[in-house]
Order: C-alpha cells, then structure tokens, then sequence
C-alpha cells in the first residue's frame, strides 16, 4: 500500500485495534459530531480530510461540501441512505460499505422479532419479573405458532434470503418475497416465491421488512397497505424505519388489525421519547441491534478499515458501493 500519509477523520468510535491501523500509515482525527464537545474538533478536521470512517451520522451535501479533500467515505454499515449519493459521484468520490459481514446477524435478529412478537416473549418475560405468575396461564396470555405459518419479505437480498432460509428450512415456513427482481435459491427447492406486494400482504401472516431505504422505498408500508394485510397478521421492521409510515403501523395496531409489531428500526433514531411505539402493548420495540454483536462489529470495523485504506492506496477497495472515478 502507498505510503503516502493523508487525513483521516474518523466520525464514530473505532475498536482500538483498527484505530491502530490507519494510525501506522495516515494523521488521524477522531471526533464524533453527535457529541457536542466534538463538534468543533468534527468541523476543523473536515477541510483535511481525505478520507471519513463512521456510521450514524448524516453526511449532507453541505457538509460534504466542505470536505474539499474528500477520496473517500468508508461507512461501517451496509445502508448508505446516510450519503449524499448524487453529490458523491458527481465528485467522483468512493462509498465504501460492510455488505455481507452482517447478514447473519441481522437475520438472527429479524428472526428474534418474529419469534417475539408471536410468542409474546418480552410480554410474559415481564408477567414473570413483576410477579405477576401466581398462578397457571390461560388462554389470554396463549401465543400464537411461527412454524407453518406463512412468511411475506419485503426485499430479498442478502438479509432477506438468510431470514428465508431460517423460516423455511428451520421452521417449515413458506415464504413469499417482493423484491426488484426474482432471485434463484435452489437451496429452498422452491419454496420462496417473488410475489407481487399486495398479494403478498393479503397471504402472508408474518410481513417482515428487510428493505433499504430510497426514494422508492421511503413510506411504502402506509394505511392501504396495512389495510391489505390480514387480520390478526404480525409486521417486523428490520431494514430501515423510514420505509414504513409509522401513523398507519399504529393505527394498524390500535384497531387491532395488526396482533403485533416487531421493530428493530425507526424513522427517527433514537426514538423520541413521547413516541407511542416506545411503550405500545403490541410492540416489541428494539434500538437498533441487528448487527450489534461483538463478533460483527468487530468484522463490520474491520472491513470498513480495509476499504478505507485500500481507497486511499489507489486500489479499488474490496466493497465500494457507488462512485470513484
Ligand atoms: N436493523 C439493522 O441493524 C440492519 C442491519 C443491516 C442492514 N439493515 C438494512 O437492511 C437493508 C438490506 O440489506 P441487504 O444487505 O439485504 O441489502 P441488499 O442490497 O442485498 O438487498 C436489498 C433488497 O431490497 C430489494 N429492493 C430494493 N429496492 C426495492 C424496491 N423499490 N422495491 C422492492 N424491493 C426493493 C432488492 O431487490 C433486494 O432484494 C440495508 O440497506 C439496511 O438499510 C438494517
Ligand atoms: O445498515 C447497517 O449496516 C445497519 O443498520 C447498522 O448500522
């Protein structure tokens, strides 16, 4: 690798140990601006650098517009709805991003909600830890069966396919997916079908969405399709909050359409405190943890690091998902 050094600045905590490796070759600066005593330090550094290393923060084209020496954006995540992407190829500048370290895990995490929300797990988890298990459960508190029932995706990409295998492999589940174009699996022998969305809804009783977010994504999951879904069906959100209109998911749930919503992701994160979803009855609501193991951010952060100094080697980084010349 060129041992030119340049400028990174890294907005998000990295593990010490890939800390250490951009270290050995290039001037760092590490300040996150979601923490306001690092904003000053965030803001000086832009102007510098060649190179940005984060996750979670937005990156607006005013903000990038002043990063004058910017080669490379490496995000330690596989949705870029964060970037600017326009104004990133019109540069001619690299986003680099973690597919594929993290579909298992997120997959085991969509699956976990979907888990939950039938069998009511955190629900009667609580019953037990306030006391409130004197006496054998009745029909009220019953759950409701994963295995067999019918699984609609909501994309069907890498995540997608890894939650279709768990459901129907693992617990015998159908699945039925909607995603830009068919996909094969012969490892599922056909028992994944590309299906039209509102065929979907109307079938599936379990909807799980692993989508990214873009123009044609943002508030698909609004009250018409909400309305399409069967009575007493489950919706999972494990790609990104703001492909569902939340006023309709809680509308949905209110006049008991919905059994139950499992959902990793918000349109706004964190949740705002006075949002209803935090503490709805038919809600499992999570912070954001599809891929929050130890195991995979650390892989997440180590792939990120290798993209970002591949890019500022010259080389064309191991996953780039758009731009550079
Ligand atoms: N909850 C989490 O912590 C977490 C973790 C990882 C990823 N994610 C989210 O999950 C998303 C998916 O990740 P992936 O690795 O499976 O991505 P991917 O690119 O492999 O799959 C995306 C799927 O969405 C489909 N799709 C895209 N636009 C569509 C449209 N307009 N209509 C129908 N289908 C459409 C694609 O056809 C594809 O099947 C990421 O972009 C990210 O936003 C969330
Ligand atoms: O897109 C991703 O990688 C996840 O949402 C984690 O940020």
């Amino acid at each position: 690798m060129s041992m030119v050094r340049k400028s990174v600045l890294v907005f998000r905590e990295l593990p010490p140990d890939q800390l250490a490796r951009i270290t050995a070759v290039h001037e760092v600066v590490v300040a996150n601006p979601r923490k306001p005593a690092e904003r000053p330090a965030f803001e000086a550094a832009l102007p510098h650098a060649h190179g940005l290393i984060g996750s979670s923060h937005p990156v607006t084209p005013q903000l990038l517009a002043q990063a004058s020496q910017l080669e490379v954006i490496s995000s330690i995540s596989v949705g870029v709805d964060n970037y600017p992407l326009d104004a990133l190829r019109e540069r001619g500048i690299l986003l680099c991003h973690t597919p594929g370290v993290l579909t298992e895990t997120t997959a085991d995490t969509v699956f976990a909600l979907v888990m939950a929300t039938s069998r009511r797990i955190v629900e009667l988890a609580n019953h037990v830890r306030e006391g409130r298990w004197d006496r054998n459960i009745g029909e009220d508190l019953f759950g409701w069966d994963v295995h067999g029932k019918t699984l609609g995706l909501l994309g069907f990409g890498r995540i997608g396919q890894a939650v279709a295998r768990r459901a129907a492999l693992g617990f015998g589940m159908p699945v039925l997916y909607h995603s830009r174009r068919p996909v094969d699996m012969p490892e599922l022998a056909g028992r994944a079908v590309h299906t039209p969305l509102d065929r979907l809804l109307a079938q599936a009783d379990i909807v799980a969405a692993v989508l990214p977010l873009t123009p044609q994504t943002r508030g698909l999951m609004g009250a018409r399709e909400f309305g399409l879904m069967k009575p007493g069906a489950i919706f999972v959100n494990g790609g990104r909050g703001a492909t569902v209109q939340e006023d309709a998911l809680l509308q949905a749930l209110d006049q008991g359409r919905l059994r139950a919503a499992g959902l990793d992701v918000f349109a706004t994160e964190p949740l705002p405190p006075d949002s209803p979803l935090r503490r709805h009855p038919r809600v499992t609501a999570l912070p954001h943890i599809g891929s929050a193991t130890h195991e995979t951010r650390q892989a997440m952060a180590a792939l990120a690091t290798t993209n970002l100094l591949q890019a500022l080697a010259g080389q064309r980084p191991q996953a780039v998902y758009a731009g550079g010349a």
